[in-house]
């Protein structure tokens, strides 16, 4: 028995003759914080969309929570939370209303309850009856952490989730994720771009190029392995220009 949160083993996702993930065999431990790092079309929402079930692999494998993606895709969803790029809610609705919709959605017993835990978790007590609309798009960004962790998943999903924030924003959402690792023992598996923001918070590391994973390491490995270099910027780069061999 292994304690991986996400275990994949060469999947693969093709878009027509479009093939997006190439053979990703790929472990992350619980409790990590995992940090998922490539240039634009290197395939990482690809992968988070297949690890969240919404599309489904070409071939190969892949677990999470325990649950395999294919074979129990309820499995996988009930133990996950997603925040996508996007994350829309309804503007003339308040905080509560909205997230009272959500937690209706996904049919839990006591909403109103878990809504008020996860407001004092994100810091938004006192907000619950401000319009959507009135929100800033960091605070909307946390709302919409607060809605993919209403059902307490143990492994969650990010994708560029600081994406249009502002220094204030990314650094309140860090502080969010972090917390949600560290004291609520979350798994939280990220796509981002945002190199500087990945050395403040992840724990481990994988890039992808062209849909193959090139590099996978704890962030600390990754940066004694490469003394010469001044931060993951530059290792990143010099990983990401290597020819393949
Ligand atoms: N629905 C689709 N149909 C056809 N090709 C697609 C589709 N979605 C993605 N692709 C292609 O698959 C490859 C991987 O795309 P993906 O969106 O997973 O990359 P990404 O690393 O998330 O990029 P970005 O950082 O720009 O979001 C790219 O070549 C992309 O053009």
């Amino acid at each position: 028995m292994t304690n991986s949160a996400i275990a994949t083993d060469t999947l693969s996702k093709s878009y027509g003759n479009t093939l997006a993930l190439d053979a990703l065999t790929l472990e992350v431990a619980a409790g990590e914080v995992f940090g998922l790092l490539g240039h634009n079309g290197a395939g990482k929402t690809t992968t988070v969309n297949v690890l969240t079930t919404l599309l489904g692999p070409t071939s190969g494998t892949a677990e999470v929570a325990g649950h395999s993606v294919t074979a129990d895709a309820m499995g996988v969803r009930r133990s996950i939370g997603y925040l996508p790029e996007n994350v829309q809610f309804y503007d003339n609705l308040t905080l509560m209303e909205n997230l009272r919709f959500f937690a209706e959605l996904s049919g839990l017993r006591r909403p109103d309850q878990r809504i008020r835990d996860v407001l004092r978790i994100l810091d938004f007590e006192g907000r619950d009856r401000q319009r959507m609309g009135t929100f800033s798009k960091g605070m909307r960004q946390r709302v919409g952490i607060a809605q993919a962790i209403l059902h307490a998943p143990s492994v969650l999903f990010l994708d560029e989730p600081t994406s249009g924030l502002d220094p204030e924003g990314v650094r309140t959402l860090r502080e969010t994720i972090v917390r949600l690792n560290s004291e609520f023992g979350m798994t939280i598996f990220m796509n981002t771009h945002l190199l500087s923001e990945v050395t403040k918070t992840c724990t481990s590391i994988g890039i992808l190029r062209g849909g193959t994973l090139i590099h996978h390491d704890t962030l600390a490995k990754t940066l004694s392995n490469f003394p010469g270099e001044g931060s993951l910027e530059e290792i990143y780069f010099q990983l990401e220009s290597e020819k393949v061999s």
